[in-house]
């Protein structure tokens, strides 16, 4: 049976509208996907504590976390995957990729040209489609 890891994944917005997006690197799985940045959810943590967690451990920053975006379950090849995007704002710091191939702010306009992982595909249509 495949495995099912429940995942947060941060849409942080800054004070121009651009959202943050993060290049899952070679090493990783999904290498070279686009992601909201995040991570997996640890035993007795809730949602916003993981998502504040991973972005502290993999960006070196503090976010806020706002209201919930999408929940969404995607099945890979290997694992499935339930994702929850939650909206966020910077708090202290700028994010600086510890462990991602690439980082880019970018308007919605221009969300769905990047290679987004599957299961951020939700996600991505609604904050695409939302007033700004
Ligand atoms: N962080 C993140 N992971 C995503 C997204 N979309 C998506 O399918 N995933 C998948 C990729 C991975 O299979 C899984 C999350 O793994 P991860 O490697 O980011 O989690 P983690 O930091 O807790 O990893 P680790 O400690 O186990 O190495 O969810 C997303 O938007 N953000």
């Amino acid at each position: 049976m495949k495995k099912t890891v429940h995942v947060v994944g941060a849409i942080i917005e800054n004070e121009k509208n651009e959202i943050f997006c993060a290049l899952r690197s070679p090493e990783m799985d999904l290498a070279n996907h686009w992601e909201f940045p995040g991570g997996k959810i640890e035993i007795g943590e809730t949602p916003e504590q993981a998502l504040k967690r991973e972005i502290q451990e993999e960006f070196a920053c503090t976010i806020q976390v706002g209201a919930k975006v999408e929940d969404t379950t995607y099945e890979y090849e290997r694992v499935i995957v339930r994702l929850e995007t939650y909206k966020a704002q910077l708090e202290e710091g700028q994010p600086n990729a510890l462990e991602h191939a690439a980082t880019k702010w970018v308007t919605r306009d221009k969300l769905t040209q990047l290679n987004f992982a599957p299961a951020d595909v939700p996600a991505v249509v609604k904050i695409t489609n939302e007033a700004k």
